[in-house]
This record gives C-alpha cells, structure tokens and sequence, in this order.
C-alpha cells in the first residue's frame, strides 16, 4: 500500500500538487489520468525520491520514505522519456545496472527475448529507434522483480504488437499479486489493465476510487466517456 498525506509541490510560485491525499492499494493495478501539465508525472516523482515534495508525507507498506534510499529497491519505474549512457550498449547498460545493484537474474535475457531485441544487444543506445529504447526501459522496470511498478506512458512510441506483448506482460505482473501505477492518455489502455482509478486536474485529486463506480456515476460504458464528461464538469 501507498500512501500519500497532504503532499504538496511548489515548483517557484506555481502549486503543481496541492495538498493531496491518496491510497494506492496493494497487489492490484491503478491508473492516473488527467490532463497535460496536471500532475501526474509529479505525483510519481515523488514517489520515486526524484522530486523533492514542498510539505507532505509518502508512506510504503506503512513506512515513511522521506531520507530512505532503499525501498527504491522495490521499485521498478518506466519513465515517460528515459534518459541513458548513449554510448553503452543494451548488453553494457544491463550488465552494468546488475553490477551496481549487486542483483545477478537473467531476466533481462527472457525480456529481451520477449520483445525481440536479442538481436540487438550489442546496439549502442543513441542508435536505437524510440520503440526499442522503451523497450529497453520496460525491461529495466521488470528485470528485478520489483513488488511495485511504476509505468509513465508506456506505450507511446511503442507499435502495436509490442503494445499487446507490454499489456500482456503487465498482467502477468498483476497475477503475481505486484501493485502496478500507470499512467497513459490511452484510456483503452487504462480501462484494460487497472482496477483503480484517480483522476487529477490542477493538481487536485477529483476521483480516487475503483473504476468501475466512477462509470457507474457518470452512467458511462466506457472509460473514455465518464473521463470526458468529468474533464467537463471540471471546466464548467
Ligand atoms: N522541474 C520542474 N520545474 C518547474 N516546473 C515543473 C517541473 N516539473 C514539472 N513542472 C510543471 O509541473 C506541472 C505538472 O507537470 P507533470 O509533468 O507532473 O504533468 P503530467 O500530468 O505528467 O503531464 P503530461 O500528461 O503532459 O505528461 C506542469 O505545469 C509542469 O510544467
């Protein structure tokens, strides 16, 4: 279980997250949407120790993080534009993250395989297509085994088959009992693979609940609808 108290970041003037309460539940997959620049990508920042909140708490499995550095081990995350060393290879990079973690596992090589770049190990990272870098950036995610995954975006850039072979994986995760976070624009996407959901605008939590209630409120179908009619009653 995540948990988030009162968590608010200034970045200068501007409140990108204000005051925010939430509860991420464990061993089941939740999605974050809302719209551009609203906070998403924050709100997992600090989750992750990379941005540094202005008051606040985080708590995992009921632990504080605040000056913690290791229940990041726990953590696999896909960012939304990864950046890497561009003159390592895929085979460097790999074997130079296990050497640093000390975590030997040959899951990587199953991944690898997985998404069809075995074949590719030996590229250097400026010479991928954006494709295989979130490739690349899903494997590092997982490789680990982490109880908790967080993905931003993941299936922007990605082609459809390597899409449906992330989804699949994904569930894969989910049937493991792994608390998955996931944000995307593709509400398809979020209507697949997760159970709960929030929705946040400004910076202000409007929806934090399982999502099945939330289209049987905006007596919706489809996911994409009840977001749309909230996105409006938001902006009325
Ligand atoms: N390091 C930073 N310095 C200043 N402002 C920032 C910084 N990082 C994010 N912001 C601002 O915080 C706001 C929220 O950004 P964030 O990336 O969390 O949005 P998002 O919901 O993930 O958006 P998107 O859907 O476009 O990815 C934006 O207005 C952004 O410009």
């Amino acid at each position: 279980m995540i948990t988030i108290k009162n968590l608010r970041k200034d970045f200068g003037s501007r409140t990108v997250l204000n005051d925010i309460e939430l509860q991420i539940p464990a061993g089941q997959a939740t999605g974050i949407v809302g719209p551009n620049g609203s906070g998403k990508t924050t709100t997992i920042k600090t989750l992750l120790g990379l941005v540094k909140p202005t008051a606040g708490n985080i708590l995992i499995n009921g632990e504080n993080i605040e000056g913690q550095w290791d229940y990041r081990r726990k953590i696999g995350y896909m960012p939304q534009i990864a950046r890497y060393p561009e003159n390592m290879t895929i085979r460097e990079l790999f074997d130079f993250i296990k050497d640093m973690r000390g975590s030997p596992t040959n899951r990587d090589k199953e991944l690898l395989e997985y998404f069809e770049l075995d074949n590719d190990i030996d590229k250097r990272m400026r010479t991928l297509s954006g494709g295989m870098r979130q490739k690349v950036g899903a494997i590092l995610s997982m490789m680990f085994d982490p109880e908790i995954l967080i993905f931003d975006e993941p299936t922007a850039g990605l082609d459809p088959k390597s899409s449906v072979q992330f989804k699949k994986l994904v569930h894969e995760e989910k049937d493991k009992g792994k608390t998955v976070l996931l944000t995307s624009h593709i509400m398809s996407e979020i209507e697949e693979l997760t159970d709960h959901l929030i929705f946040i605008v400004e910076g202000n939590i409007r929806y934090d609940g399982p999502m099945h209630k939330l289209m049987e409120r905006q007596k919706e179908q489809r996911l994409e609808g009840a977001v749309a009619k909230m996105m409006e009653e938001t902006a009325a």
